[in-house]
């Protein structure tokens, strides 16, 4: 058993929470060292660790490319993937009440993914992300089957500024019958943002109503930029 990160416990959550209520997205401050950071970086030319790779021009994804790591994952993401799951399942439960879908996330990770597993979607889709010069990520949904937990997060591995240029994580809420609002979430080395895979709920006077939420990548400008993407459902 790898023991659960402490730094998630010492994250202001109050305050994500209340970020994500009002924006849907929240930056959550340092998760990982500099020191994790590379070592997570250094993964990415380590093939066997991977299960597939995509080239995201290949597909009208962007440019630039990512993997999703096989299983058995390493032992540290697999611990804050699981850690981190627990922290959000309580806040995926009083979105789904208030979307009015079956409010049942299971409060432990590991029966989450079993009842993933028991659908069919059995492929792991943590994944690290690779943009150089010119490379950025279309406004996109990381869906992967009909069971999604309703959150996810991504972790700036490389540092904004020295290793790379431009490449920032924007957002988009398309909410009903209105225009889309546009986020950027600036973060720091080893910080991540957590934001809504699909829908999120928004308190209205009457009653809340549902907003679709995606996000993306601006051009990285320069240098190369890595990220680590943690999704708590697997794919089909
Ligand atoms: O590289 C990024 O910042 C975004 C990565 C992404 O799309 C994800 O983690 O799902
Ligand atoms: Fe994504």
């Amino acid at each position: 058993m790898t023991r659960k990160p402490s730094r998630i416990d010492s994250l202001d959550w109050p305050r994500i929470e209340a970020d994500l209520a009002a924006r849907g997205c929240a930056v959550t401050g340092q998760l990982f060292t500099p020191e994790e950071c590379a070592a997570l970086t250094a993964m990415y030319d380590e093939g066997h660790r991977f299960r597939s790779r995509v080239v995201m021009q290949r597909h009208g994804f962007g440019q630039g490319e990512y993997q999703y790591f096989a299983n058995p994952l390493p032992p540290r993401l697999a611990a804050y993937r699981s850690a981190l799951y627990e922290r959000l399942a309580p806040l995926a439960n009083a979105w789904a009440a208030a979307m009015g879908q079956p409010a049942d996330y299971p409060p432990d990770h590991a029966a989450y993914l079993a009842r993933c597993h028991a659908a069919g979607q059995l492929r792991p889709t943590p994944l690290l992300l690779r943009y150089d010069e010119g490379d950025y990520n279309c406004l996109h949904q990381d869906l992967y089957g009909d069971l999604q937990f309703p959150l996810q997060l991504t972790v700036l591995l490389s540092k904004p500024g020295e290793d790379f240029t431009g490449g920032e994580f924007v957002l988009t809420e398309q909410r009903p019958r209105m225009q889309s609002r546009a986020e950027v979430a600036p973060l720091a080395q080893g910080e991540a943002v957590v934001f809504a895979v699909n829908q999120r709920p928004v308190a209205g006077t009457r009653g809340s109503y549902r907003v679709t939420m995606r996000h993306g990548v601006s051009r990285v400008r320069s240098g190369r930029r890595h990220t680590l993407g943690i999704i708590f459902h697997d794919a089909r």
